[in-house]
């Protein structure tokens, strides 16, 4: 990864996939969000955003409707092509996986590579910049199956910035994440200039972190737009069939807590 890599702007229209005929599991979805941007995605599980993240890094086809980064369909070129613009960490990790630290994040480096040649000097010179950016240096010749949940989300994302992406996915990030490594890896995606992509949990730490905020419910997109605007109590509420409440929205830094309803208090 350049530091000075920029990110690119992606566009979603009339989006719709499921796995199949009479299953929907992303319905007619569409927003946009301009190269640099940090979308949040939130949601009740089961509310389809892992399908809507596979359909952003065109690991499915959608039924209907386009994702297009900086105006370009993402199925109007190749999927080489596809894969050096856009980089995925996911939440799944292999258990037994016989590679050293190095080995992973030099994975980021296969679709740059040109035809069979072997890894060059700016590969390994990637590498261990991506290394470095994560504090993993001291890992690299580790076995990735011995680390932590942590260290192997570090890894994973190390892998990402390795591919000098455009646009990075993450489905759950701080999944695994002890409180200060949520923050530094939250802190860590927002001082990069590429355009973010993830899913999480944790709506105070969206609150921080998003320029942008997307909530699904039911494959639907229910609301989109700045933080400020789409995290209200009734917003969250709605979603998530809890109650949700503001405190310290006048310092700037709103954060909720939430409770079950009482019967009756929510429709
Ligand atoms: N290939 C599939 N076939 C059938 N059902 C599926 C398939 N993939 C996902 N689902 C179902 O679709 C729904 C949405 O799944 P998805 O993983 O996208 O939700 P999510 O919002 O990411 O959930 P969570 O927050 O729990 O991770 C779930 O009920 C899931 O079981």
């Amino acid at each position: 990864m350049s530091c000075n890599a920029t990110g690119a702007a992606l566009t979603v229209e009339g989006l719709r996939w499921g796995p199949r005929s009479g299953l929907t599991l992303v319905n007619d979805i569409g927003f946009a969000i301009a190269a640099g941007s940090r979308l949040a995605i939130l949601g009740p599980n089961g509310a389809g955003k892992t399908s809507l993240l596979r359909c952003l890094y065109r690991a499915v086809q959608p039924n209907a409707g386009r994702v297009s980064v900086d105006g370009v369909d993402l199925w109007s070129i190749s999927a080489r092509e596809a894969a050096r613009t856009i980089a995925v960490v996911l939440q799944e990790m292999p258990g037994d996986f016989p590679f050293s630290v190095r080995d992973v994040v030099m994975m980021g480096r296969i679709p740059r590579r040109e035809g069979l040649s072997g890894w060059n000097d700016f590969d390994r010179e990637r590498v261990q910049h991506a290394l470095a950016h994560l504090d993993l240096a001291h890992l690299a010749g580790r076995q990735f199956s011995t680390l932590s949940g942590g260290e192997k989300q570090r890894v994973l994302i190390a892998r990402a910035l390795a591919q000098e992406p455009r646009i990075i996915i993450l489905d759950e990030p701080t999944n695994h994440l002890d409180i200060r490594h949520q923050l530094e890896i939250l802190e860590l995606l927002q001082t990069l200039k590429l355009t973010i992509v993830s899913t999480l949990h944790d709506i105070n730490l969206a609150a921080e972190f998003a320029t942008d905020v997307a909530i699904l419910t039911a494959g639907r997109l229910t609301a989109f737009g700045p933080p400020e605007e789409v995290l209200s109590p009734s917003e969250l509420s709605a979603a998530f069939g809890v109650t949700a409440t503001v405190h310290n929205a006048a310092a700037g830094g709103a954060r909720f807590s939430f409770s079950l309803p009482r019967q009756g208090s929510i429709s």
